[in-house]
């Protein structure tokens, strides 16, 4: 790589122009499996059932023994892959496991092979520093995804650390998103640990990685490390190194308790897991808690620490991390960012967490109408673990009963679909993507639309003024592709895994396209273009529709219009479909069987007016850029 161009660039940009990222992004569906829920959240089947007693004594480990630190890079830099080897090091997990990136627990995860949850694991280490005793460490790591789309699990994680592991490929070198993390953990005050990694690579260039991160971190060069986590060269030096500059965590062992509750997971058994980090004071199982925000009060059943299993303790202490078990049935009652104290006593809450901002909402609807009430607990199951999604109900026409939720991005949006299917095995549709727009009338009022079926089509008063929000990007790349990225970036209106953050909302030509069959707007594929926009992807939407519609009994008119102007139209001509034409009126058992085979495929279409449209087209129409 050549040298590197930074470019802060505003883009105008709707996330609709991220298509091209995300199709390419969207894995092979597989066949959805109910996946083991005990496996992807750590529950090893022992600590399901027994109520051993704890082998593992806390009390150990005070403050000055302990340090919470964060893995944090780019995509693929080797995160979850030097996880693994510390972890194999403290003899947290056993060598040739047989599992690599062990951390990365969900299917999702390991089909897409990206972290897109952050995971802790505890670990113990003896420390050997020259002419001195070793001394028992007690070390909290928390792996966390590289994705941008994932950076509210960084920035939680980070809340429970005071330092940070800054991993750089030894070949690849600075990225969007070892910038981005970097910020996010310097502005924590986090001490910042700089570690080359993928040294073995045949195009490893660490001195040139050492200088850039001198250049734009102001890192020292001596303070790196260069390692490999794949041959386990240099990786002796990680932990001293994390034990020498990383402090213990500041808190007060004789204030009363409060911990900062920053992730949680629904477990069939045992209810809401919470995980905590304890800032002051410490806890037994048994005590009595209340949570902050949410007013409620209950008692400490079990807790424990992630070894990298849930393992139960007994207490947890000042600067630990661990979980607590309290009974709380309903997901909502744990709240992401809450303060936990000891009941009946007063604290100061702790500052939680900044509210997350939606960047792509979506309508996520059963596929099967009839499946709302099983789409609903799973939604709320899974929002447990992920926190960043919004949900509100709302209804279609087209689609019955079903959710408009938020997500961060696109890749956000697919990650939680595919969630949805595999470990809650529920099948939905999703709408097209859309960010979220505000429009004025000439009466002076404004409304912002999440939901372009929400826009009317022909309003009572005309569209004075449109805004669409904006990102300030920054894309990071070697100084000979600038001008192809440019271009692709005027082209596309915004494009590549770059990282960015939020700008103001920008005027802009925006327009409400429908698509009616037969006359009748299809709610669920309504969107808002950029007018000069409009009339391809009107034609292109109304072409995708015909391919995926079946001929029906009757001619099917497919138009795409913007108010009542049609802006483009396509006829499917009628057919007559018998099922039972080629059974020759002989043999019952076939009849019912082609019959019911027909009741079953009309389960996976959706009626608009007479038109049944398939699920598939919902899905595919998602596609279009
Ligand atoms: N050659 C070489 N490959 C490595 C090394 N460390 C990790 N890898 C490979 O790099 C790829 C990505 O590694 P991961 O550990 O999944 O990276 P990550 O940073 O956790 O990825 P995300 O969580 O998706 O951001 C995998 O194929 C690893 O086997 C290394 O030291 N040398």
């Amino acid at each position: 790589m050549g040298s590197m161009y930074r470019a802060s660039k505003t883009l105008k940009s709707s996330r609709q122009a991220f298509s091209i990222l995300f199709n390419s992004l969207k894995s092979t569906r597989q066949t959805p499996t109910c996946f083991g829920l005990y496996q992807a959240y750590g529950f090893s089947s022992d600590s399901r059932q027994s109520s051993k007693e704890p082998t593992i004594d806390l009390t150990k480990f005070p403050s000055e023994k302990i340090r919470n630190f964060s893995i944090i890079a780019h995509i693929d830099h080797g995160k979850s892959t030097l996880a693994d080897r510390l972890m194999e090091l403290t003899g947290t997990i056993k060598k040739g496991h047989g599992q690599p990136q062990y951390l990365d627990k969900l299917q999702v995860e390991r089909e897409r092979g990206i972290t897109v949850k952050a995971q802790t694991a505890t670990m113990f280490y003896e420390n050997k520093v020259e002419d001195q005793e070793a001394s028992g460490y007690l070390l909290n790591l928390i792996d966390t995804p590289g994705h941008v789309d994932f950076s509210y699990e960084v920035s939680r994680s980070l809340s429970a650390c005071q330092g940070a592991l800054l991993v750089v490929d030894a070949a690849q070198g600075v990225q969007a998103q070892t910038v981005a993390n970097f910020y996010l953990a310097f502005e924590a005050n986090l001490t910042i640990v700089p570690v080359i990694n993928k040294i073995d690579q045949p195009t490893a260039d660490p001195e040139r990685v050492k200088a850039q991160l001198k250049s734009m971190f102001d890192l020292n060069t001596d303070d790196v490390l260069l390692v490999s986590a794949k041959t386990g060269l240099g990786l002796e030096h990680v932990l001293p190194a994390v034990i020498e500059r990383i402090p213990p965590p500041p808190g007060i062992s004789d204030s009363p308790l409060r911990m900062l509750l920053f992730d949680s997971f629904f477990n069939e058994y045992k209810g809401v897991i919470c995980y905590v980090s304890v800032v002051d004071g410490m806890l037994s199982k048994g005590d009595k808690v209340s949570f902050a925000a949410s007013g409620q009060s209950y008692e400490v059943l079990d807790v424990g620490i992630m070894h990298p299993e849930l393992t139960s303790t007994g207490v947890l202490l000042t600067g630990q991390v661990g979980y607590i078990v309290t009974g709380m049935r309903t997901t909502k009652e744990a709240r992401i960012g809450d303060t936990i104290y000891r009941t009946k006593t007063t604290v100061e809450p702790l500052p939680g967490f900044k509210p997350v901002r939606h960047m792509v909402f979506s309508g996520v609807y059963p596929a099967d109408g009839s499946d709302f009430e099983a789409l609903s607990h799973a939604i709320e199951k899974l929002t447990c673990n992920d926190a960043s999604v919004s949900v509100a109900k709302e209804t279609s026409t087209a689609l019955g009963m079903g959710f408009r939720c938020g997500f961060l991005g696109l890749l956000h949006m697919d990650v939680f679909h595919q969630r949805l299917e595999q470990e809650y095995g529920t099948q939905v549709i999703s709408t097209i993507p859309t960010v979220p727009y505000t429009f004025e009338y000439s009466d002076g009022s404004k409304l912002q639309v999440q939901n372009p079926a929400a826009l009317p089509s022909n309003p009572k008063y005309r569209v004075t003024a449109s805004w669409e929000p904006t990102v300030i990007a920054t894309i990071i790349l070697p100084s000979e592709y600038v001008g192809a990225v440019i271009n692709l970036c005027s082209d596309r209106r915004g494009y590549a895994s770059f990282d960015y953050e939020d700008a103001e909302y920008q005027a802009s030509d925006l327009v409400k396209l429908d698509i009616l069959l037969n006359g009748q707007a299809v709610d669920a594929l309504a969107t808002i273009v950029h007018k000069q926009k409009a009339y391809r992807v009107g034609k292109e939407l109304v072409e995708k529709l015909k391919n995926y519609i079946e001929r029906q009994m009757f001619e099917v008119m497919i138009q795409a219009a913007i108010g009542s102007k049609i802006i483009a139209r396509d006829t499917i001509s009628a057919m007559r479909k018998n099922v039972l034409a080629k059974c020759y009126g002989g043999d019952i058992t076939r009849k019912k069987k082609l019959l019911e085979k027909q009741k079953e495929g009309k389960k996976r279409m959706k009626r608009v007016g007479s038109v049944d449209i398939p699920h598939e087209a919902f899905q595919q129409i998602l596609k279009v850029s």
